[in-house]
């Protein structure tokens, strides 16, 4: 009996806890502490999945043979941003779980907490159903589209859960069978979410049909979404409907607005409508940012057998590849910049001929390009594989990875022009940090010269050894230009650098690098690449539309380009030679650039454009009116050879200018490509990195040189001709540049000067120097007269006004050149002294006079 009483008081007393305990757990802010964690958690999961389709390369490794207590050390050398725990969840969930479609956990984790918080209403069991079944399609889906398609990557788009699910379903039913259940689950999700799903199938089986059902759904007063919000004073209102019919329906119109509250329960069950629908969008966009690459590059890749171990190579049935342009066309950050919308009126109101957009090739219609016969062709362009080099340099790796005590499952070779890449899969058990820390032993015994070795190669969880091809070959430049690549390349800059190890055409659109700095030992292939810059745009750009400004302290490396005068290259108004190789000369053009990069932002912000290719489609379709100083503006690209000389002899004076049109020049069309011998950080100060974010190097004297130009080592240990690095945000490629020989370049110049050209060069802005010592009558040069000089004296004899201004206004020059011309006229006598702000004396007093001056002047 008292055992009994015992018994009940306890059970009692759990009792009495459960229900505390139910209570403190229904709390408010129990529930808003549960939804902050898992608005937290679901941040963090984030972090670690979008970490991983950038880090899980290196981390797959590390965690394929986990080593617990390696893990949790603080040096585990996991990459993912969201650390150890990050990178396993992430692995986890998207490689062994659901692919991409793990995003609608996050999803999920964040509307749930956003309720339990009770910032947001949600519905949470549509939005579970939900991203539940969206998830699961999506992995499937995935699953069965890149199941087949990709191998050996790191990512599985749809998990291994899709691509199981899709296997067995595909072995029960085949893949149209699979597919037919895809589509059908897809349908009727879209149905469970929308009513409106019905009548986009109805129509799409049967268009009038689809058309009729969706009119007479639109008159049954249903709660629909589309349902459109009865207007007050509707005309519609038959007499025969009483009050309480009229009620009852705008209560079925709101309750499908305000599906929240708790009596519309049964409407909301019904007609789940927008919210799901936003769970599925983002899910929904997954694939499209998977890029496929559908042309494989033509690689020369061999296999290589390995005797003594068993290929344990774990096929994976995916592979997420990003295509190469994407690597290089990635939209650098714009500068800072303001351009407001308003266009100017008298733009707004302008509208040419439109019929007849404007032509900017019109000026030089005939003008031809230069033909592919201009440049030497080459024998061995693609030579025969070497197999008995292959199979010596395989075995000595094999050899020197065994000695350190590393076993290989496999080794792939990819052959290019000059190097060889041997791809390398580690045994079970053996960790790339390993080889990693003894990269510098294992480049020592292969002791070949230009050995680099890249652990892991990025994206892979595979090593690469770079070794030098005992016969390399050259890449002529009319490979480059006459590859598919090239000739179907859409750049607005297409520069056509090389091929990479893998033998693909190597391209940087020039427009989005948007600058570029070059830096090489001497004799390493530094000219030899700006030649092929500048040759790649010379092929694919007209006159009209291109111009460069050369600037060549050494003076003789681009002499070449001196026939290409009137096409394509721009000077001072008053530079002799449009090759500018005087210091002074190159200060007084870079800051000439940066006025007319100045005028071309004005240029912009009354057109009310962002960037030059805006501007020029406006002013093409004739909606910009040349008397408002609009014109067709040309790309105009600097290219500076022998950067350091120059900083060594005017150091800031050049700095200053550059940096101004590195950082924003990039919107209106005007990119620089600088190159220097010596990249040290002298030369490449801070700041000129920091705007110029493509970075060559060729073969480089130090480790030092290489972290100055690539912010790591490498670049020392490139094998000189045309051996490059190109780096342009996270990993160098390894590229050899194309080679264009002089006589080359020449027939090309040669070619193009022949040909009609512009009047005269491309005529840059006039820089006027504020701190200039303004220039006296007793130092003007009379020897040189300005070719407006006999014109200008006409002018002012014939207003009898010696005024700076109407010269400039007149002949539309620069203050300073009108300045000039007063000087001279001033010192030949036919106008007088500057007279403070009022206009000078003309003391020529007619034609006849001035013939006279003139004949003097000449003797
Ligand atoms: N891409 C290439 N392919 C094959 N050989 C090359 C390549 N680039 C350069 N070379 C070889 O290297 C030599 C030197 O190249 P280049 O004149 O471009 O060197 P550089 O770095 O400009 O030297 P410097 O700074 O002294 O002018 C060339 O004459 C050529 O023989």
């Amino acid at each position: 009996m008292q055992t009994k009483k015992t018994d009940t008081s306890k059970s009692e007393k759990a009792a009495a806890m459960a229900g505390k305990t139910w209570t403190i757990l229904k709390s408010e802010t129990t529930a808003f502490v549960i939804g902050l964690l898992c608005v937290i958690f679901g941040v963090y999961l984030l972090l670690a999945f979008s970490s991983f389709f950038f880090t899980g390369g290196n981390d797959q490794s590390i965690l394929s043979h986990p080593n617990p207590s390696e893990l949790l050390e603080t040096g585990n050398r996991i990459q993912n941003y969201a650390g150890a725990r990050g990178a396993q969840l992430a692995q986890f969930l998207i490689n062994d779980c659901f692919g991409f479609s793990a995003y609608c956990i996050i999803i999920f984790l964040v509307v749930a907490g956003m309720k339990l918080m009770k910032a947001y209403e949600f519905r949470i069991r549509y939005w579970f159903l939900g991203c539940a079944t969206v998830m699961v399609w999506l992995s499937v889906t995935l699953g069965f589209a890149f199941g087949g398609l990709l191998e050996n990557s790191y990512i599985y788009p749809g998990g291994l859960h899709g691509y199981n699910v899709s296997l067995w379903i595909r072995s029960q039913i085949g893949a149209p069978g699979l597919i037919l259940v895809l589509l059908a689950t897809a349908i009727l999700f879209g149905v469970a979410l929308t009513r409106q799903t019905m009548g986009v199938v109805r129509k799409a089986l049967h268009p009038q049909k689809g058309n009729n059902a969706a009119m007479a759904e639109e008159v049954t007063p249903q709660p629909e979404p589309t349902y459109r919000k009865p207007v007050v004073d509707e005309p519609e209102v038959t007499a025969a409907e009483d009050e309480s019919e009229k009620k009852e329906k705008k209560e079925s119109f709101w309750k499908s607005w305000t599906h929240r509250k708790p009596k519309q329960k049964k409407e909301e069950e019904e007609t789940p409508q927008e919210e799901p629908e936003k769970a599925a969008e983002p899910v929904k966009e997954e694939p499209e940012k998977v890029i496929v690459k559908e042309e494989p590059a033509p690689e020369r890749v061999i296999d290589l057998p390995i005797d003594t171990e068993e290929e344990d190579e774990k096929k994976h049935p995916f592979e997420v590849k990003p295509a190469l342009e994407e690597d290089f066309d990635k939209e650098e950050e714009e500068p800072a910049f303001e351009v407001s919308n308003d266009t100017k009126e008298e733009d707004q109101a302008y509208r040419g001929d439109v019929s007849q957009p404007y032509n900017p090739r019109l000026d030089l219609e005939f003008y031809r390009f230069p033909t592919l016969d201009l440049l030497n062709t080459y024998q061995n362009d693609d030579p025969d594989i070497d197999m008995e080099e292959q199979n010596a340099n395989k075995n000595r790796i094999i050899k020197v990875l065994r000695s350190f005590g590393i076993e290989i499952s496999s080794i792939k070779a990819s052959v290019g022009p000059t190097i060889t890449l041997y791809e390398i899969t580690p045994a079970e058990g053996v960790r790339i940090s390993k080889i990693r820390n003894l990269e510098d032993d294992i480049a020592l015994s292969l002791s070949a010269l230009g050995i680099r070795i890249i652990a892991p190669i990025p994206g892979k969880g595979t090593i690469g050894i770079e070794v030098p091809n005992a016969n390399p070959h050259i890449v002529p430049m009319s490979s480059i230009l006459t590859s598919k690549k090239f000739q179907e390349t859409t750049f607005d800059l297409p520069v056509a650098l090389g091929k990479t190890i893998t033998n693909e055409v190597f391209m940087v659109d020039l427009a989005k690098a948007p600058h570029m700095l070059v830096a090489g030992a001497t004799g390493q292939g530094k000219s030899v690449g700006l030649n092929a810059i500048v040759t790649s745009l010379l092929y694919k750009k007209h006159p009209s539309e291109l111009k460069f400004v050369i600037i060549d302290p050494k003076k003789v490396e681009f002499a070449i380009y001196a026939p290409i005068e009137r096409h394509f290259l721009a000077k001072l108004p008053d530079g002799e030679d449009a090759i500018i190789t005087d210091v002074t000369k190159v200060v007084q053009t870079l800051n000439s650039l940066c006025v007319e990069m100045d005028n071309r932002y004005k240029l912009l912000q009354n057109a009310g454009c962002r960037n030059i290719k805006e501007y020029n489609a406006k002013f093409i379709n004739r909606q910009l009116n040349p008397e408002n100083g609009h014109r067709f503006l040309p790309y105009i690209v600097i290219i500076i050879d022998e950067f350091g000389d120059l900083i060594m002899t005017a150091g800031k004076e050049v700095e200053l200018p550059i940096c101004r049109i590195a950082q924003l020049a990039r919107a209106v069309g005007i990119h620089a490509i600088i190159a220097t011998q010596r990249p040290t950080t002298n030369i490449i100060t801070g700041t000129i990195k920091a705007n110029f974010p493509a970075r060559v190097a060729f073969r480089v004297a130090s480790m030092m040189d290489s972290r100055t130009i690539l912010d790591r080592p490498g670049a020392q240990q490139l094998i000189g001709k045309g051996d490059m690095l190109y780096l342009q945000g996270n990993d160098p490629v390894r590229v050899q540049c194309a080679f264009v020989d002089t006589p080359e370049v020449e027939r090309i110049a040669e070619f193009i000067g022949k040909q009609q050209g512009y009047p005269t060069a491309f005529m840059l802005p006039e820089y006027v120097d504020e701190n200039a010592e303004p220039s006296s009558a007793a130092d003007v040069d009379m020897n040189r007269l300005d070719p407006l000089f006999e014109e200008a004296a006409r002018l002012v004899i014939y207003h009898q006004q010696g005024s700076t201004s109407l010269i400039q206004r007149k002949f539309s020059i620069g203050y300073n050149r009108a300045g000039r011309i007063m000087d001279q006229l001033e010192k030949a006598g036919i106008v007088g002294p500057a007279n403070g702000s009022k206009a000078r004396d003309v003391l020529c007093l007619d034609e006849n006079d001035l013939q006279m001056r003139m004949s003097s002047l000449k003797d």
